[in-house]
């Protein structure tokens, strides 16, 4: 820590989703651009908004569920009838279109059903009302987001010792939610407090979020971060350089299984031959009770041309070869350590652990789970 302080390096806001000041339109930084190109755009429409989803120009789980909570608010304000019953009607035909974007990652759908939920809940007031309070439901959904990360980072520091190596898998930080993130959370809330950590982050083929994003993130903040492409993984573990691995999430099921970013699971077998923990961090709000297990999961499949052609100048494929194109897998929760909220540690058994931070509704204060002291 020579030479370096606590508050060296604050954690630097990244704006990557907000509405306009008019209220008009989503304003999203275009994340398939980076590290290349920052670029916003401005969503103002249903379908321009589909498309920043499906396109992954707004991608990581909690961001897409801000992005579509900001956007249902616009597609509310659009909608021009008196009638609640109507309006409602109109409401929930806009979540279906949204959520149809992407498939695994919980947060879409949680976020389109909380604010057709908000409205529901109003029902009895007039239909400009509703649509006023939903205008504070998508703005809470991000401030929540941000707090929850903050406390995800905290819990997940606790893990951490300085000078640890860590492996991450995909992006996790601030760009795939607000602010810290939540896999790259603790190595950047440990950063701010002097610490130091050496990341390996995962290329993460075919998408490279680990590449274009993960270490622009990392080392923009001043964290030490090593690209390996994915099929490094085992060779670093092996050299005895990762104390840790840390991922994100995309949907948790009831018993812990872990749908995240395709090549997640690998990454838990290798951790687990290596004696490795392997910890997953992830809002509740990831967390979807109503799947028992990960063979619940819907996996997203994706064009073949992201693996055939996508970042390459030269055919890196014969044309036309057959490509299965899976964006997600499901890391079973035998290889989980331990599963990071902003609640507290969760450790196996998962059924348990995780029914428990729900125990007390929304407001839930204790479980059977680690809880830190912040
Ligand atoms: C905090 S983001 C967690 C996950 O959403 C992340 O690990 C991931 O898999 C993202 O996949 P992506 O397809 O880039 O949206």
């Amino acid at each position: 820590m020579k030479g370096r302080c606590a508050m060296d390096r604050p954690v630097q806001s990244i704006d990557n989703v907000r509405l306009t000041d008019a209220e008009d339109a989503v304003v999203i930084l275009d994340q398939s651009l980076l590290p290349g190109r920052t670029e916003y755009r401005v969503l103002s429409d249903a379908e321009s908004l589909r498309e920043a989803i499906f396109s992954l120009r707004v991608r990581g789980a909690p961001a897409i569920g801000i992005c579509a909570g900001y956007g249902m608010y616009l597609l509310a304000r659009r909608i021009k009838t008196e009638s609640v019953p109507e309006f409602l009607a109109k409401l929930r035909a806009c979540k279906d279109y949204l959520d149809a974007a992407r498939p695994t990652a919980v947060n879409l759908s949680w976020a389109t059903a909380r604010m057709v939920r908000r409205a529901g809940e109003n029902a009895g007031r007039p239909v400009p009302e509703i649509v006023r309070l939903l205008g504070e439901e998508c703005r809470r959904i991000q401030a929540e987001d941000a707090e929850m990360c903050r406390a995800i980072s905290e819990h997940g520091l606790t893990l951490l010792r300085d000078g640890d190596g860590v492996l991450t898998h995909c992006n996790a930080g601030p760009l795939a939610t607000s602010r810290y993130g939540t896999a790259l959370g603790p190595l950047l809330l440990g950063t701010e407090r002097g610490m130091r950590f050496r990341v390996f982050a995962d290329e993460t083929r075919p998408l490279l979020q680990g590449a274009r994003l993960t270490t622009y993130e990392l080392s923009r903040a001043g964290v030490d971060v090593t690209l390996i492409c994915d099929n490094m993984a085992s060779i670093v573990m092996k050299n005895g350089w990762v104390n840790a691995c840390f991922v994100g999430c995309d949907r948790v099921a009831a018993n812990g299984d872990t749908a995240n970013k395709i090549g997640t699971s690998g990454v838990a077998i290798l951790a687990r031959h290596y004696g490795i923990p392997f910890y997953v961090l992830g809002p509740t709000s990831t967390i979807d009770r109503s799947c028992k297990t990960g063979a619940e999961i819907e996996i997203e499949l994706r064009d073949p041309e992201e693996i055939r052609s996508k970042f390459y100048r030269e055919p890196m494929a014969p044309e036309g070869v057959r490509c299965y194109n899976p964006a997600f897998d499901v890391t079973d929760h035998s290889l989980i350590t331990g599963i990071v909220t902003e609640r507290g540690v969760c450790r196996p058994p998962y059924t348990e652990s995780l029914a428990a931070l729900f125990s007390g509704g929304d407001d839930h204060k204790e479980g059977s789970y680690e809880h830190p002291v912040l």
